[in-house]
């Protein structure tokens, strides 16, 4: 299936009617499949080289270096291994784990006067870099221009939803987003029944910004005609989705689309590579409707609750 494709540059540097003609590209990409692909988007290609060198690297490396770098349990950040995680359990279904392992790490920086026990042990937890020469500078230049582009596409999101573009600010100053590698090795063994390299599930917070390595395959989404289609990923652009949180501020309006990674033979002998940040709001920020009555959830604790359910 492919996705609306848009350039953030004519978002950011075009005329009044060049930017709602994209705003409108966006409202209606939401609206429909809640996946779009980003061009235009700034970030250098040597900065990506970097990164996915660096992971390469990390995830070739021996166990022992893994081994130091494992998150502990309940913890989000540094080396999950094979069998750690179940995105489908996130929507309570019983799956097998996930064939894959993530290596993930957690904001550069701490709001000062932060307090929270479960922000501090959780989201605030220190990320364990591995000892994978220059891997640290990677992480942390890619983490950064992730996060500056996840501010650039809630501005976009807002003129889409009809807002001023800095509505979410408020909503996204101290974020609690996380960067995931993730390796789904080859293998020649059958899938369990139920076995996916990920579940079906939705993405928890604000907005996901997906990079596949060049030619992996295997990413689906549920259409609004209900069936699993493919998503190409297109080369130099990013695939993005958005998450509960956005699809809870618009009403539903938006779709939070389930998606998931499939393993069919054909591809099983085929190793799949991917970089997905997760942009979350701050852990304090509360998420009700835009307009109208509607609960409101806790960005931090909803985020704790969804990873907890995916890893038990
Ligand atoms: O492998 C990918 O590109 C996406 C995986 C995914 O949807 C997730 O980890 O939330
Ligand atoms: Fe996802």
């Amino acid at each position: 299936m492919s996705v609306a494709v848009i350039d953030l540059q004519e978002f950011e540097q075009g005329s009044a009617a060049e930017r709602a003609r994209v705003a409108a590209q966006v409202d209606s990409a939401c609206r429909e499949t809640g996946f779009l692909v980003i061009s235009g988007h700034g970030v250098p290609e040597a900065d990506i080289a970097d990164i996915r060198q660096a992971v390469a690297m990390f995830f070739a490396a021996s166990e022992d270096i893994k081994r130091d770098v494992r998150a502990g349990p309940g913890q989000p950040y540094g080396w999950l291994g094979m069998g750690t995680e179940a995105l489908a359990k996130s929507r309570g279904e019983q799956t097998p784990p996930d064939l894959k392992e993530s290596f993930n790490g957690g904001p550069l920086t701490r709001p000062e006067g932060e307090g929270d026990p479960d922000a501090l042990a959780f989201c605030y937890a220190v990320t364990p870099y591995p000892r994978v020469p220059g891997f640290r500078e990677a992480w942390q230049g890619y983490y950064r221009r992730m996060e500056r582009l996840a501010q650039q596409v809630m501005a976009l999101f807002a003129v889409a939803l009809g807002r001023d573009a800095g509505f979410f600010e408020p909503y996204i100053d101290a974020p609690i987003s996380a960067l995931r590698a993730l390796n789904y090795p080859a293998t020649d063994r059958p899938a369990e029944v139920g076995q996916q390299r990920a579940g079906a599930h939705t993405d928890y917070g604000s907005l996901t910004i997906l990079l596949p390595d060049a030619g992996s395959r295997g990413l689906e989404i549920l259409s609004p005609s209900g069936e699993w289609v493919p998503v190409d990923a297109p080369e130099g652009a990013f695939v993005i989705n958005i998450g509960d949180l956005m699809e809870l501020w618009t009403g539903g309006a938006w779709r939070s689309t389930l998606h998931r990674v499939v393993v069919p033979a054909e591809l099983a002998g085929r190793q799949r590579a991917s970089l997905a940040f997760f942009h979350q709001p701050n852990w304090h920020a509360e998420v009700r409707p835009l307009e109208g009555d509607g609960d409101a959830v806790t960005s931090g604790p909803y985020l704790m609750a969804k990873f907890a359910a995916a890893t038990t």
